[in-house]
């Protein structure tokens, strides 16, 4: 059965695009058909993958929503990329802007996502969604198609800080609009293992959620080999396999694989 998962928080720059494609390849690798959505205008998703120029790109995931609104033929195949490391994607590019403002005046707008990955469904074992660093529409279609939200949080104050707003959108969400949403966990970025500081943002983490929201136990080290990856159009797994990150990033596979169970 499909798992569709939202990677999203609503902070710019914790570590969502990184670990999408590090999870999704890392799945891949252990013989899941993967799916990866971008559902963010800047298109770092699709960049990070190798399309270097997502504006140049005929479809995307904005074409997609958009057809779903016009209820015109979408098939499985449309606009979906396939990278060497096995994972299919389906680019965005800064159409996605201008589709998140016509959403506004669309019937049933928190849906559209939702109607097209219902039918990707059988295709795969996993869809992973890339969110934007925003809590609007594009989110709430993202959560409202998912079974699932995984929360990179980068390891510092503000950012565990920020986490209270997206944890109450995603029960909103929960409540409102799709009952089977669960958090997956929340997974520390980031985390620079030399000082105090990241010891004690783990612990203001697990103290003010740790009793009702999972914390993944496997947490990704700050390294220059994971930032050098995007630029690469590779996974860590592929760039760097002996690094403290790809070893990090396999293991919260695996974490995330024995939660399935
Ligand atoms: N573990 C890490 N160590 C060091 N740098 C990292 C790590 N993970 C990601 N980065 C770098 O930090 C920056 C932000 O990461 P990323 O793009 O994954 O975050 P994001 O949450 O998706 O950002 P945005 O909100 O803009 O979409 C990128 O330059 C990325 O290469």
């Amino acid at each position: 059965m499909c798992k569709v998962i939202a990677v999203t928080n609503q902070k710019g720059g914790v570590g969502k695009t990184t670990t999408t494609v590090n999870l999704g390849i890392g799945l891949a690798k252990e013989g899941k058909k993967v799916l990866l959505i971008d559902a963010d205008p800047q298109g770092s998703l699709t960049a990070s993958l190798g399309y270097v120029e997502p504006d140049d790109l005929g479809t995307t995931l904005a074409t997609i929503m958009l057809a779903v609104i016009n209820e015109e033929e979408i098939k499985p195949e449309d606009g979906i990329l396939h990278h060497e490391e096995n994972v299919d994607l389906l680019p965005a590019n800064i159409e996605l802007s201008a589709l998140e403002v016509t959403l506004g005046n669309v019937m049933s707008r928190e849906m559209i996502m939702k109607d097209y990955i219902e039918m990707m469904r059988e295709r795969y074992d996993y869809i992973l969604i890339d969110c934007m660093p925003s809590l609007g529409m594009m989110t709430i279609n993202a959560l409202v198609a998912s079974d699932a939200v995984l929360i990179p949080v980068q390891a510092a104050y503000l950012p565990v800080k920020g986490l209270q707003q997206l944890i109450k959108t995603i029960s909103m969400v929960k409540k409102r609009l799709n009952r089977k949403l669960q958090i997956m966990g929340i997974l520390l970025t980031m985390v620079d293992f030399r000082t105090n500081y990241a010891k004690d943002i783990s612990t203001m983490l697990h103290v003010t959620y740790g009793s009702k929201i999972t914390i993944f136990e496997n947490v990704i080290p700050l390294s220059v080999k994971a930032a050098e990856t995007s630029a690469e159009g590779i996974s860590i797994y592929a760039h760097c396999p002996r690094s403290k990150v790809s070893n990090a990033y396999k293991s919260l596979t695996q974490e995330v694989l024995e939660n399935e169970k």
